[in-house]
C-alpha cells in the first residue's frame, strides 16, 4: 500500500460534468469531462442539470476505473482518499446532483468528503503549476470576473464585475448576431479580421462593467458595423479593461506575480495582453493549460488535496451546496503559515524619486514641492484606445483636481498640464501614502473629502490607499490653522491624488460605488479593516448624505453568482 494522496474531484456547477484524479505524488492529473451544448440559446438551467444527471455517473465511474487501474494498494483499500466536489458558485440543480452523487461516493467507499469553492479552485490550479509564492489572480470565467490576493487566511476580492461575468457578457453579444454557444471562441476567431472601433471602457479603482459596452456592441451590429471589428474591438476594450485593473492590482498589493484562472483564460489575446502588462512591469505570469482553466474536476481535486492535507474536509450534514459561494467566504485553512504579501511595500525605495504607478511614471522632487506623471504608453492596448485613454484622463484630473480644492478638499496644486503627452506636473503633497499610514482618524478623514466630491457632484474614480496621500500637506494652510478647526491631528490629514478616473454624475449609485473601491482598498490592504470602515462611514455621515451609505450596503450585498439570465 502506498501512502501518496489520491483525490477524486467531481465539477458540474453549469456546463461541464467533470471527474478527475489527482495523484499528489506523481502530480498527474487525470480528467474525465462531458459538456452540456444548448442547442440554442445560452445555458437553460434546467437542461443543463438533466445533462448532469446523465452525465456526472459516466464521467466518475470512467475516473474510478482510471484510479482503480493505477492503484498499487490491496483490493480492499479505497483507490482514493477522499472525495472533494464543488460546492459552489453554479446553477443550483446542477450543483444539487453534484452534491449528491459526492455524498453518495464517500458514504460507498467510506472515505472524507471536500466541499471546494469553484473560483478558488480556478485561482489554485495556477498557484499549484505556477509554484508562485502568493500571486495576484485573475479569474476570467463565464459567471464571473474578479481578482484575488491572499490575505490573512483570505481570498480577498480586490476588485469585480459590476454586472455579469465576462464570458456571460461576450456569450450575450454572439446569441444577439445569432450565432451558437459558447460565443467567446467564436469572437475570438472574427477578431482576426477586425479593425477598431470606438466602444465604452469601464473601469472604477479595479471594479469594471460589462453592460455599456455590450449594449454599445448590439447597437452597432444593428446598425450594420462589421461583425468582425465589433468582435475585435469587444476583445480590445473587455480584455484591455481586465488588464487595467490586473495592473492596479499588482501596484496595490505590491505583488510581482499573476495568474490567470477561468475559461476566458483560453483566449490568447487576454493571455497576450497579461503577458505584455507583466513583462512591461517586470511581474511574472502565468497561465495555465486551457483544460485547467475552462471548467473542470482537476482543479477540484486538486485543490481538494490541499485541503485534505490540511484536515478541511466536512462531515455529510454540513455538505449543502451554495449556488452563491463567494470566494472570500473561504477559510484557506492550507495556507495557514505562508508568508503573506509584501503589502505596503512601494515600488521605489526610499530616497529614490521615481515611482510607476498602475497608470503613470511618477518623479518626485519633495525638495521643491514638485510632482511630474506622465502617462506613458501601455504597449498591451490598442494605440487608439491607449491615445485616447491617456488624453481623456490626464484632461480630467487636471480638471477635477483643481475643482476638488476649490471646493474645499485638499488636492496637489496643478502647475502645468499637457494633454497631448498625458504630462502633468503638480505640487508635491503629504508625507506617506495611506497605505503606510492607515488610522482610523485619517480615513475618517477621507470619508469627509469624499463626500464632500459627492455633494459637489463628481466621484474620485479610483479612491484606493495609494491616491491618498497623509500628513503634512502643501504649501498653503498652516498647521495651526487646520489643527484649530479641532477635528483631526496635523500627522492624520489627507489629501486626494490621482483624479484621472473621476467623473461628473448625479447618481447615488456612482457615489456608492466611490466608497465600495474605497472598502476594497482598505480590505486588499488593512489586516483588520472593519474598525477603519467604520470610520470611513462615520467621516462620511458628517458630510454627505445617508442615503450614500444606504445604497452602498446594497452594492455590498451584489456580486453574487449570476446565471446566463
Ligand atoms: C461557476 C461556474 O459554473 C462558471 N463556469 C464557467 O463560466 O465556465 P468556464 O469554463 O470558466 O468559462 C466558460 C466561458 O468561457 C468562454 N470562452 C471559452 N473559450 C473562449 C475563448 N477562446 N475566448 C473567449 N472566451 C472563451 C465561453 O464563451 C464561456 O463564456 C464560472 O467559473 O464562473
Ligand atoms: N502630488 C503628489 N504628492 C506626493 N506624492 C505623490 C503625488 N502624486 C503622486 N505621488 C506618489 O506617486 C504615487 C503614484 O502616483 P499616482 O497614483 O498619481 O500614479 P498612478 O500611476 O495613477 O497610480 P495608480 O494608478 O496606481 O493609483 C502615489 O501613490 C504617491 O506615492
Ligand atoms: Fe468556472
Amino acid at each position: 500500500m502506498t501512502d501518496t494522496v489520491r483525490i477524486l474531484g467531481i465539477e458540474g456547477t453549469a456546463w461541464a460534468a467533470s471527474a478527475a484524479v489527482f495523484d499528489a505524488e506523481t502530480d498527474d492529473v487525470f480528467i474525465e469531462s462531458d459538456p452540456y451544448q444548448p442547442e440554442s440559446g445560452g445555458i437553460h438551467p434546467r437542461e443543463a442539470a438533466e445533462h448532469m444527471h446523465d452525465a456526472i455517473p459516466r464521467v466518475v465511474e470512467r475516473a474510478l476505473e482510471h484510479a482503480r487501474e493505477t492503484h498499487s494498494g490491496p483490493a480492499t483499500v479505497p483507490p482514493v482518499d477522499a472525495i472533494a466536489f464543488s460546492r459552489g458558485p453554479g446553477l443550483g440543480p446542477c450543483l444539487r446532483i453534484v452534491g449528491t452523487a459526492a455524498r453518495a461516493l464517500s458514504q460507498a467507499l467510506e472515505v472524507p468528503l471536500i466541499g471546494v469553492n469553484h473560483m478558488v479552485a480556478h485561482l489554485e490550479i495556477g498557484r499549484h503549476s505556477s509554484g508562485f509564492d502568493s500571486p495576484v489572480c485573475l479569474n476570467a470565467s463565464g459567471a464571473n470576473a474578479h481578482l484575488l490576493a491572499y490575505r490573512n487566511g483570505r481570498y480577498r476580492v480586490l476588485g469585480e464585475t459590476m454586472d455579469t461575468g465576462v464570458g456571460n457578457a461576450i456569450d450575450k453579444f454572439t446569441r444577439h448576431v445569432g450565432w451558437s454557444h459558447p460565443g467567446g471562441p467564436k469572437v475570438e476567431e472574427a477578431a482576426r479580421d477586425g479593425e477598431y472601433i470606438d466602444l465604452p471602457y469601464v473601469v472604477k479603482g479595479m471594479d469594471f462593467s460589462f453592460s455599456g459596452i455590450m449594449s454599445a456592441a448590439k447597437q452597432a451590429a444593428d446598425a450594420g458595423t462589421p461583425v468582425e471589428d465589433i468582435c475585435y474591438s469587444l476583445q480590445e476594450n473587455v480584455f484591455g479593461m481586465l488588464t487595467e485593473v490586473s495592473e492596479r492590482a499588482l501596484s496595490l498589493t505590491g505583488s510581482d506575480e499573476l495568474v490567470l484562472g477561468g475559461g476566458v483564460g483560453q483566449n490568447a489575446r487576454l493571455r497576450e495582453m497579461l503577458e505584455e502588462m507583466c513583462a512591461q512591469r517586470g511581474a511574472e505570469f502565468h497561465a495555465p493549460e486551457p483544460r485547467f482553466l475552462r471548467d473542470n474536476a482537476g482543479m477540484i481535486a486538486v485543490l481538494g488535496a490541499k485541503m485534505y492535507a490540511a484536515g478541511d474536509t466536512i462531515a455529510l450534514e454540513d455538505s449543502r451546496v451554495d449556488p452563491d459561494f463567494r470566494p472570500d467566504q473561504v477559510a484557506v485553512t492550507w495556507r495557514s503559515g505562508e508568508p503573506e504579501l509584501a503589502l505596503g511595500r512601494g515600488e521605489a525605495d526610499e530616497g529614490e524619486q521615481r515611482v510607476r504607478g498602475a497608470e503613470a511614471l511618477v518623479t518626485l522632487e519633495p525638495e521643491v514641492g514638485r510632482v511630474t506623471k506622465h502617462r506613458e504608453a501601455k504597449t498591451y492596448r490598442h494605440p487608439d484606445l491607449d491615445d485616447r485613454l491617456r488624453r481623456e484622463r490626464t484632461t480630467l484630473e487636471a480638471r477635477l483636481t483643481s475643482l476638488a480644492r476649490r471646493e474645499g478638499v485638499p488636492t496637489p496644486v496643478l502647475s502645468d498640464v499637457d494633454p497631448l503627452e498625458a504630462r502633468l506636473e503638480l505640487e508635491y503633497v503629504g508625507e506617506r501614502d495611506l497605505r503606510d499610514a492607515l488610522s482610523p482618524a485619517s480615513v475618517r478623514d477621507v470619508g469627509r473629502h469624499l463626500a464632500r466630491l459627492h455633494e459637489s457632484g463628481f466621484v474620485h474614480g479610483d479612491p484606493t490607499t495609494r491616491n491618498v496621500r497623509v500628513g503634512r500637506a502643501g504649501r498653503d494652510g498652516s498647521p495651526d490653522e487646520r489643527a484649530a478647526d479641532g477635528r483631526e491631528r496635523d500627522a492624520d490629514r489627507t489629501s486626494l491624488i490621482d483624479f484621472g478616473l473621476g467623473y461628473h454624475t448625479d447618481h447615488i449609485e456612482d457615489y456608492a460605488m466611490d466608497l465600495h473601491v474605497f472598502d476594497q482598498s482598505l480590505v486588499g490592504t488593512a489586516d483588520d479593516p472593519e474598525p477603519l470602515r467604520e470610520a470611513v462611514r462615520e467621516g462620511y455621515r458628517a458630510v454627505g448624505e445617508e442615503r450614500v451609505l444606504e445604497r452602498l450596503r446594497d452594492v455590498e450585498g451584489r456580486g453574487r453568482y449570476q446565471s446566463d439570465a
